[in-house]
């Protein structure tokens, strides 16, 4: 009897771990980690120092997942009410707000304190103002409050490329602010497209998205504008001379694919979910073309060395 009470506690505290890790919004967190490593490469044309890099990625880690799971709790009444929100870890009660609160709080101090104490000073206090920019400002007041809500929240979103390379150098770069650029452009066709096809729940809890503020037309031209500035942005890391021939060959590629599903947009809602996804895989492979046309030349004469 007493092993079947000990399996039984384990299995409730493995659940419980998975419910703490689903408030960690893992593939975002993972992506946003992402941004931060190629920040962190584009700013030395050599190799990343392994304390910035391994600490770097975990305490900017470690704080959006705190920031989400911060997101998870402001936001867990309204995610009770949304069909695709409403099996997270608060509406469901597998987890009650105090806990997710107390894991919050210390997974984003710990991330804090170990980008002051083994990164640098100047990466935590731009992370902690990307977690409260999320967290607070987007979460608590922006969200409820403007139709414009997730293109200024997308700033605290577009800061991880700036962290990374902050985390390398001490300090900010003009090529640093492109990288932010090209994130803060991609969020509102990132969002608005996913936004568009769950136009009907953001309307039943009352939170003025803007295919809900000004109708689902006027939020497509506003992706497919948005889309157009992207692809223009997404050229100047090649205008300044930050990255070569193949990171523009292959932006202007990605971009087509994004133009391709913004047009489709305007023609049918179907198109949505498609553009919502692709934005994703076009975010990793800009991220992933700037990383490799930074480093493909070192590489090359790396292997070529190793083979010699
Ligand atoms: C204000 C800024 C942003 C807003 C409002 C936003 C909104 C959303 C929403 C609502 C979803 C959920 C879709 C679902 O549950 O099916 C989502 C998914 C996702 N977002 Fe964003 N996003 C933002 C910024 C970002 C940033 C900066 C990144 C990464 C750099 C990112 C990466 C992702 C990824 C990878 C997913 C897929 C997650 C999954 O499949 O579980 N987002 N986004
Ligand atoms: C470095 C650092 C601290 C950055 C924090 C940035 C961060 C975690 C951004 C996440 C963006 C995101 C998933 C927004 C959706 O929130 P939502 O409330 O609109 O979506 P939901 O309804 O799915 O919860």
């Amino acid at each position: 009897m007493a092993n079947v009470n000990v399996l039984t506690s384990l299995q409730a505290e493995g659940a419980a771990w998975r419910d703490y890790l689903g408030l960690c919004k893992l593939k975002v967190v993972a992506l946003i980690v992402f941004t931060a490593v190629v920040g962190m490469f584009m700013a030395t044309p050599g190799l990343v120092p392994l304390d910035a890099l391994v600490f770097g990625s975990l305490g900017i880690g470690m704080a959006a997942a705190s920031a989400a799971a911060l997101n998870h709790l402001v936001d867990h009444k309204v995610d009770a009410c949304m069909a695709r929100t409403q099996n997270r870890p608060l509406p469901t009660g597998h987890l009650n707000p105090r806990n997710c609160l107390y894991f919050a709080l210390a997974l984003g101090s710990a991330g804090l304190a170990m980008l002051w104490l083994l990164v640098n000073p100047l990466t935590a206090v731009l992370t902690f103002l990307s977690l409260i920019g999320y967290a607070v400002i987007y979460t608590l007041y922006l969200k409820r409050a403007t139709p414009q809500n997730i293109v200024i929240g997308g700033a605290a979103g577009a800061a991880p490329p700036v962290l990374g390379w902050t985390a390398v150098t001490g300090q900010v770069d003009p090529h640093a602010l492109l990288l932010f650029l090209i994130v803060f452009v991609w969020t509102p066709p990132h969002f608005w497209a996913l936004a568009i096809h769950r136009r009907s729940e953001y309307a039943k809890v009352n939170i003025p998205m803007l295919p809900v503020t000004h109708g689902v037309d006027f939020t497509r031209v506003q992706v497919l504008l948005y889309t157009v500035l992207l692809v223009a942005v997404s050229v100047l890391p090649y205008a300044t001379h930050m990255s070569g021939l193949l990171y523009l060959t292959g932006a202007l590629g990605l971009g087509g694919g994004f133009l391709y599903h913004a047009l489709r947009l305007m023609r049918t809602d179907a198109a949505a979910m498609p553009a919502f996804g692709y934005s994703i895989l076009y975010l990793m492979g800009i991220f992933a073309l700037l990383l490799l046309d930074h480093h493909l030349p070192g590489l090359w004469l790396t292997l070529n060395g190793l083979a010699g």
